[in-house]
């Protein structure tokens, strides 16, 4: 199927600078974090704009073939099994092909594809979609993380449902040295024509081949970045302001009495976790750094955190926008993540600007972030996959610290009020909208 020609509005740089569609095929023996990536680079590019979706060969077999399966479908002298994942990997590239051809711009096809036979499909299906192809190997040779990782996403499969942790790892690791047989790893030598990403024991060593394109510098620079270490994301807004107590928007006024209080309490909770090399940011703001001040750790600044630009409305209540602006004010409430102030941001904006932060965060371990309502809510839209469309009405009270901590694919959400009276800046949708 030829792919139709497609035209983009330029509302937004990576939609025009994602020329063709994009397809990121996984490369990896089972157990090696090829969902992991998968998902975690599904998540980035979803959040900075580039329309992704991910097809997953396990859950398109699950779909298809009912029946639990232990090694044994997986043994290649099994013909049965050999057919239905090759019909699962048709109907996965099937199913790319018309998200590809539809508002896709990047599918990310989580498969094994651990031969050059089955890579050589992949191949085919993408030149003759006129698709972009970049192949993500994870190879890892340490059977620890091997272990961990089957102990943490594998045996709670639905393909081991009424099966004791230890006999799944068994069963799973049999599975492996099945695939194993069969397995031919991406090398410089014989897939120098093939462009690809091999990532080496969780990001220890990379090799790229041949990658080039917007979203293959995003992809290989992003897998770089990430890690497994296990840690924590504090994020908070500062202590209610001055401004807050009288409901304007902007500005950079002091703490209120109330706000100070909350930053003396966050200094014993955050004191409290005796949290490892913590890193405590903030942004150029004064409410967040006074908000930091009673905490042991040196806490930096990032004009990148500072709260969305109101513009000509900075400083003043939705009361008085509503009064100056109506028609501005009633578009806001229409498509909130995309409206932008006059000389001023919209959350897309945000998001945009937002996108170094996410990148040391994932790079670092323990790290608070004090920062602003419309800040965390991106942040937290990133960390928690929130659509667009609610990211903007995202709850984040004043004076409630929100403990992120990576599990599995996705990340466990602890919320700590300190039990500081606020006010309460959160605009609900109105009903009509
Ligand atoms: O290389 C692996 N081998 C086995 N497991 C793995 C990985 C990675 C991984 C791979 C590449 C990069 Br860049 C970062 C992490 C993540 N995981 C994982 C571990 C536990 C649960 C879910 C996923
Ligand atoms: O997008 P919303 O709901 O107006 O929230 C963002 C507003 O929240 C505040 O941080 C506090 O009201 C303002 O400075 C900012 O304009």
């Amino acid at each position: 199927m030829a792919a139709k020609s497609r035209q983009y509005t330029a509302s937004f740089p990576s939609k025009s600078l994602v020329n063709m569609p994009v397809c990121l095929a996984m490369v990896g023996l089972p157990a090696r974090g090829k969902t992991f990536i998968a998902r975690k680079l599904a998540r980035y590019l979803n959040w900075i704009g580039i329309e992704t979706k991910v097809f997953s060969s396990g859950n398109y077999r699950r779909d298809l073939y009912k029946t639990q399966c232990t090694h044994k479908f997986f043994d290649p002298d099994n013909p049965e099994g050999i057919a239905i994942r090759e019909h699962c990997a048709k109907l996965a590239m099937n199913d790319i092909a018309i998200w590809l051809n539809g508002k896709g711009q990047v599918a990310i096809f989580d498969s094994t594809n651990g031969t050059r036979k089955r890579r050589e499909k992949v191949i085919q299906f993408c030149k003759q979609n006129s698709f972009k192809l970049l192949f993500i190997e994870s190879f890892c040779d340490d059977p620890s993380i091997v272990h961990s990782n089957i102990m943490e996403v594998k045996v709670t499969s639905p393909d081991y449902k009424n099966v004791s942790p230890e006999q799944a790892c068994e069963d799973f690791k049999a599975r492996i040295k099945l695939y194993e047989t069969q397995y031919e790893p991406l090398c410089l030598t014989k897939d120098d024509q093939v462009r690809f990403l091999k990532v080496v024991n969780t990001g220890r060593r990379f090799v790229v081949n041949r990658a080039e394109g917007y979203v293959e510098s995003k992809v290989a620079y992003y897998t770089m970045n990430i890690h497994v270490v296990s840690r924590s994301i504090y994020l908070t807004r500062h202590g209610e302001s001055e401004f807050n107590l009288k409901g304007r928007i902007g500005g950079d006024s002091d703490l209120s009495p109330h706000g100070q209080k909350f930053a003396e309490v966050l200094g014993e909770f955050v004191n409290k976790q005796n949290l490892e090399n913590l890193k405590v940011w903030t942004s150029q703001l004064k409410r967040t750094s006074q908000s930091a001040q009673h905490i042991k750790a040196s806490a930096e600044q990032w004009k990148a955190l500072n709260e969305l630009d109101a513009g000509v409305c900075d400083g003043m209540t939705y009361e008085e926008i509503q009064e100056k602006y109506p028609e501005d004010f009633a578009r806001r409430d229409q498509d909130k993540f995309h409206y932008r102030y006059k000389r001023g941001e919209s959350y897309e904006d945000i998001v945009i600007r937002l996108e170094p932060v996410i990148m040391e965060l994932e790079r670092q371990q323990n790290v608070l972030v004090i920062c602003h309502q419309a800040i965390m809510r991106c942040l937290l839209a990133y960390f928690l996959e929130v659509k667009k469309e609610e990211l903007p009405y995202l709850a984040v009270p004043l004076h409630t610290v929100f403990k992120l901590t990576p599990v599995a694919y996705g990340c466990k959400v602890e919320k700590f009020p300190l039990g500081i009276e606020a006010v309460n800046t959160q605009r609900e949708r109105p009903k009509n909208v």
